[in-house]
């Protein structure tokens, strides 16, 4: 059973290529394949096969198809809890990453499936120069940004007021004007945010940034199903979209800092994109029996 794995702005991903749809996810699978002491180690799974075939697998209703190609790749993504999330915004730059390095795909541009809809990704370089790099860079359209109005939580010692904002999947982007990116980065965002679960009941992931300066903010999120990461794709669209409207814009380019890297976010009135790195690190085969063995 074959594996990679990859980082994007260091939000870390096991990568398994299915295209037979053969592997059976379990909770039990994932959180042992994310655990950083008995499995590889990451915030999330990738499971690469193409909509058609996880369909007729009974992975994903036959909706689907209504959004996304039977042809089209799609990025089945799971939380390192072993909970599905819609969407993964540095996932599906690793996911396109992967797809080239690996030859499955020679276009520089395609779709990539989520359970939040079709996103079209743009791989560049060039087929030759994203075949085989270790180090990718991806520009993903990740869709129209909804914004739910505001919402507060229990976040990093404090109560927070924040937007609350749909990138297919639920974020809560917090700017707060007292910080600077020392004191964002002294944050304690190791207790889980309390937040409100009639605005968000099926959870959220929490941002917290610094006010738009200069065309860039800082960021740190809590995610859904996963802890504090170094990153989030999806978070950093709902932080430039908060701190744009913040700043009494709504639309602009925003250069998003987080521990991991950064990241540029562009939100326009219909779609919003997204442009970071994609790291592939490592390639290797799970045993069997261990997998086997779980269950
Ligand atoms: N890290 C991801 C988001 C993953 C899903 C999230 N934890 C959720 O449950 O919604 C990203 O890069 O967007």
């Amino acid at each position: 059973m074959a594996f990679l794995k990859g980082h994007g702005t260091e939000n870390d991903f096991v990568v398994l290529p299915d295209r037979e749809v053969d592997l059976d996810l379990s909770t039990a699978r994932v959180t042992a394949l994310c655990d950083r002491r008995r499995g590889i180690g990451a915030d999330g799974v990738l499971r690469v096969a193409r909509t058609g075939a996880l369909v007729e697998r009974g992975v994903l209703p036959g909706e689907v198809l209504d959004e996304v190609a039977a042809d089209d790749w799609f990025m089945d993504y799971r939380n390192a809890d072993g909970s599905i999330a819609e969407m993964c915004g540095n996932g599906v730059r690793v996911f396109a990453h992967f797809l080239h390095a690996s030859g499955w795909e020679e276009r520089a541009e395609f779709v990539v499936g989520s359970r939040a809809g079709a996103r079209p990704v743009r791989v560049h370089g060039g087929v030759d120069a994203g075949g085989a790099a270790t180090v990718g860079d991806v520009t993903v359209s990740m869709g129209r940004v909804r914004e739910l109005g505001t919402s507060s939580a229990s976040v990093g010692g404090a109560t927070r007021t924040g937007l609350g904002i749909d990138v297919g999947n639920p974020h809560l982007a917090c700017v707060d004007p007292a910080l600077d990116a020392a004191a964002l980065a002294a944050l304690d965002l190791t207790v889980a945010p309390v937040f409100d679960h009639d605005m968000f009941p099926s959870g959220v992931n929490v941002e917290v940034l610094t006010p738009l300066a200069d065309g860039s903010v800082d960021m740190r999120v809590f995610e859904r199903g996963v802890g504090e990461t170094r990153s989030c794709g999806t978070g950093t669209v709902a932080a430039a979209a908060a701190a744009l409207r913040t700043a009494g814009e709504s639309a602009g380019s925003v250069q998003v800092r987080v521990p991991g890297g950064a990241v540029s976010v562009t939100i326009g009135p219909d779609d919003a994109t997204l442009r970071g790195p994609s790291v592939l690190l490592a390639r290797g085969e799970l045993d069997e029996r261990w997998w086997d063995s779980l269950g």
